[in-house]
């Protein structure tokens, strides 16, 4: 049997849990044959766990980039970019393949630290990314600057800033309130175009959740490669990566990583939905 193939373009995170450690852990995990071309790679001050982002040459991701289209991806995934050339290039890549699955996970911050990695990205996500996103999955403070709305700390306003998204062209909107939105459940917000549903689990620990969107973008990108719709790929995702961070993990003093195998090996947790 032939495996689909997914390209994630994306920063390495030398400690494996985010980054395409996470999409690649995943799209294993997920039945899909993963690929990589690297934008960047992310280390830490083993002190602080301060985070420095190097971006690596260029050329080197175009060279990335034309191996992998040459491999026939059946879609592509973007995670940390960096820069507002990468950004472009992300985009072309996927103009330039065959692929008709793209999922945009617009990466600003890393969890833990506030700083945005570069504020001049914002504006090249909204020109280049989102017109050709089958489904973009911005967190809360992602969905603020993607929409122009900033702070989002309700349902009314993620269905307000999910609406610009779309009409920005992306064709399904993921908001995630993860833990960033106040409440006993961790609930995501999914517009279609048509239908705002709220995806809803409980709310697990959540010290020990690095790479969590990371895991849940790349989950939705391995479902939609195998066939999935865009509603049954997200709130499966949603699932898949509920279950990493409950079994979610103490790394170090700093971190702790999502277990990306958790729903496949020790529980699988329902989705609760709901249209608002
Ligand atoms: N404590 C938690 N319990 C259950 N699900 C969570 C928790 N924190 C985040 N999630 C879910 O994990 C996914 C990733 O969300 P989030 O952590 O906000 O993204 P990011 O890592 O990009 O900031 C979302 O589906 C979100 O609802
Ligand atoms: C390379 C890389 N990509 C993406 C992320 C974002 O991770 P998360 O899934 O926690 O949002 C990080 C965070 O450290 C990272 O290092
Ligand atoms: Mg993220």
């Amino acid at each position: 049997m032939s495996l689909k193939k997914t390209l994630t373009i994306a920063g390495s995170d030398t400690s494996a849990g985010a980054g395409m450690q996470a999409d690649l852990k995943t799209f294993q995990e997920l039945n899909t044959y993963g690929m990589v071309a690297l934008t960047a790679v992310v280390t830490m001050d083993p002190e602080t766990w301060g985070h420095d982002v190097t971006p690596l040459p260029i050329d080197l991701l175009d060279k990335q980039i034309k191996t992998a289209l040459s491999i026939g991806p059946d879609a592509i995934k973007t995670g940390m970019l960096g820069t507002e050339e990468i950004i472009s290039r992300a985009a072309q890549a996927f103009k330039d393949s065959d692929a008709e699955i793209f999922v945009v996970d617009p990466v600003m911050v890393c969890k833990g630290e506030d700083e945005v990695l570069n504020p001049g990205n914002t504006d090249a996500m909204i020109k280049e990314l989102l017109p050709l996103a089958t489904v973009v999955t911005p967190n809360l403070f992602e969905a603020g600057q993607l929409s122009g709305l900033g702070k989002l700390t309700s349902i009314d306003q993620m269905k307000e800033a999910a609406r610009i998204i779309h009409e920005r062209g992306a064709q399904h909107v993921v908001i995630k309130g993860g833990k960033a939105l106040e409440g006993q459940e961790a609930m995501d917000l999914y517009f279609d175009g048509k239908t705002y549903t709220l995806l809803i689990t409980e709310k697990f620990q959540s010290s020990y959740n690095h790479g969590a969107g990371c895991t849940f973008a790349a989950a939705t990108t391995a479902n939609l490669a195998n066939g999935q719709s865009p509603r049954e790929a997200i709130i499966n995702a949603k699932g898949f990566v509920a279950s990493a961070i409950k079994y979610g993990w103490k790394m170090n003093d700093f971190v702790g990583p999502v277990q990306h195998g958790a729903s496949n090996k020790v529980e699988k947790i329902e989705v609760a939905t709901k249209e608002v």
